[in-house]
């Protein structure tokens, strides 16, 4: 695992040496870096978010999916995926909630990585749901009026979004390998939809607006790889960055 962060309020400084040297500078009070780790159904996510996991003093915390799947018994995420025009209005207005409390929730380390955002909840799924003709003009403006009312009223701080690039295709192949129940009903259409919707928000800032820098993953390779490309851009996904960052290859 890396180096231990000593669990200071400090601005961590990593050694250009590499981060076994790094070290805290004392007496600096450090704004709490919050990451958030985005990208396609099955583009990794969850497994970049273990591979971090090991780091000493960064909390993680998963997407809530277990919450969405039983929530006092109902299976919002089986009812969506069965029925999408009834359902994505009920499932949404959960997501929007179960996120926010993330968003909000006490910090117990100086760096938190989250998987996906509130943002893509609304810009992604809930765009997604609307601009496929399946979610009502009228079940789209309310879940709109409550995000708006949201990050106008409260602090939710992202400092990085790290976007794990995938094409669809892979994402299809991983995700009939991985056989999460609900998702077996997925075509490879709705994560082509998924996809473009991220490409339009993070890359081609066509969409809506993008709360943090944004560190572009390509996310494609094997596992092995992408545990290498984690390791090589450790520095750029854990320090504070001031500015656009880039991916090493
Ligand atoms: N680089 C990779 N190459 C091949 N398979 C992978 C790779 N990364 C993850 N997987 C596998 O693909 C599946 C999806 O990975 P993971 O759960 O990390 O994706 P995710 O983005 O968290 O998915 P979701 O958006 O559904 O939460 C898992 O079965 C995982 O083992
Ligand atoms: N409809 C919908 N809205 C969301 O905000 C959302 N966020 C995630 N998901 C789906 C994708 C995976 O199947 C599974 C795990 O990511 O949950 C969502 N589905």
């Amino acid at each position: 695992s890396h180096s231990s962060f000593c669990f200071a309020l400090a601005i961590f400084t990593p050694n250009p040496l590499g981060r076994k040297e790094g070290t805290w500078s004392e007496a600096q009070f450090c704004c709490w870096f919050q990451i958030c780790i985005e990208g396609n159904i099955a583009s990794g996510k969850t497994t970049c978010l273990e591979y971090f996991a090991k780091t000493n003093n960064i909390e993680v915390l998963p997407e809530p999916v277990s919450k969405w799947r039983n929530l006092r018994g109902h299976n919002l995420l089986g009812l969506m995926y069965e029925d999408v025009s009834r359902w994505a209005i009920t499932l949404q207005s959960y997501v929007q909630l179960t996120m926010l409390e993330q968003h909000t929730l006490p910090l117990t380390a100086p760096i938190r990585m989250m998987e996906r955002s509130i943002y893509s909840a609304k810009y992604i799924f809930v765009e997604n749901h609307y601009r496929s003709c399946r979610m009502p003009a009228v079940d789209y403006e309310v879940l709109s009026q409550w995000f708006q009312w949201i990050i106008s009223n409260v602090k939710i701080q992202i400092d990085l979004i790290v976007y794990l690039q995938t094409s669809p295709e892979a994402c299809y192949k991983r995700l009939r390998n991985r056989c999460r129940e609900e998702e077996q009903i997925v075509p490879l259409e709705y994560l082509v939809a998924i996809h473009q919707l991220y490409e339009d928000w993070l890359i081609n800032h066509t969409l809506f607006t993008i709360p943090a820098p944004v560190l572009v993953i390509p996310a494609d390779h094997d596992l092995q790889k992408m545990l290498k490309r984690y390791e090589k851009n450790w520095e750029r996904i854990l320090s504070p960055s001031r500015g656009p960052v880039t991916c090493s290859q």
